[in-house]
Parts: structure tokens; C-alpha cells; sequence
């Protein structure tokens, strides 16, 4: 699949997700767009919350586009970005989910968990999300009613 437009996406992970983080920044890169990567580097424990809100910031502030968020389930660290008003972090098992997390709901983070999808699968995952846009239409109001 490949990209309608180039985008600057960010990514990061606990401890959990770190291996799978790195193999999707090389594949952002690899599907044309530019990849911010905003850790965990390496295997020491850390803890979810404070890289979901790293990413989160990141995409407020206009330093990335669209966001990748990677822990073990990737549901607490989705938890922790969408805390923050104006994320729509999406948890994405497939493909048809990744892509209409775009295409309906406008999803700025996919969240995947590395303890329950092999790495094509979130390969596969990160390739819809990046290269499906917002349809608009009916699905704008109900989005704009999410804050
Ligand atoms: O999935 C997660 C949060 O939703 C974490 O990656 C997971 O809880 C980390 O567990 P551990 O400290 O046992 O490696």
C-alpha cells in the first residue's frame, strides 16, 4: 500500500513494545513517510502512562501528524493517550479496524499490543492506518461531538 501523502509520525513504547516500536519506525519509513521516535529504547521496565502522554503531547503540538503506540496489550497505553482531549487513539487487532479507526473516526494514534499480534499483522495495521483518510460526510459531527 502506499501513501497518498508523506506524514511525520511519532511512535513510542514501554518496555513491553519496544521491539515491535522500532520494527514499525523502520516501516513508517519505509512506506515514504518520517518517523519521530520518542522511545523507550532498550528492555528496562518502564511504565505506559508517562510514553502515551509523551506521544500525545508530540501530536498536540504539531511535532507529528499521526502517532504509533505500542505496550504489551497497547490498551493501557491507548488509556493514557486518550486522556488527552483532542487524541483519538484507536486499538487496533486487524486491518479493517485500523482502517476505519481513519475513515470513520478519524483515529491520530494506533495503538497495538506486541503480546497479541504477530509483527505482519501490525505491519499490516500500521500500512491501512497510514494510507486511509478522514471520508467526513456524517461521520464529521459525531467525531467533533468526541471534544
Ligand atoms: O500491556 C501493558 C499495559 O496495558 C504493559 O505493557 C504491561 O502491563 C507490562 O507488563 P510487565 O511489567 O509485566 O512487562
Amino acid at each position: 500500500m502506499q501513501p497518498t501523502t508523506s506524514r511525520r509520525v511519532a511512535l513510542a513504547s514501554d518496555h513491553a513494545g519496544v521491539a515491535l516500536k522500532d520494527a514499525l519506525r523502520d516501516a513508517v519509513t519505509a512506506l515514504g513517510h518520517t518517523a519521530l521516535d520518542l522511545g523507550t529504547h532498550g528492555d528496562a521496565s518502564v511504565d505506559y502512562p508517562d510514553f502515551g502522554d509523551k506521544l500525545a503531547r508530540a501530536v498536540l503540538a504539531g511535532e507529528a501528524e499521526l502517532g504509533v503506540l505500542v505496550c504489551g496489550t497497547g490498551i493501557g497505553i491507548s488509556i493514557a493517550a486518550n486522556r488527552h482531549k483532542g487524541i483519538r487513539a484507536a486499538l487496533c487487532h486487524d486491518t479493517t479496524s485500523a482502517r476505519l479507526s481513519r475513515q470513520h473516526n478519524d483515529a491520530n494514534v494506533l495503538a497495538l499490543g506486541a503480546r497479541m499480534i504477530g509483527i505482519e499483522v501490525a505491519k499490516d495495521c500500521l500500512a491501512a492506518f497510514l494510507a486511509t483518510e478522514f471520508e467526513g460526510g456524517r461521520h464529521a459531527g459525531r467525531v467533533n461531538k468526541l471534544g
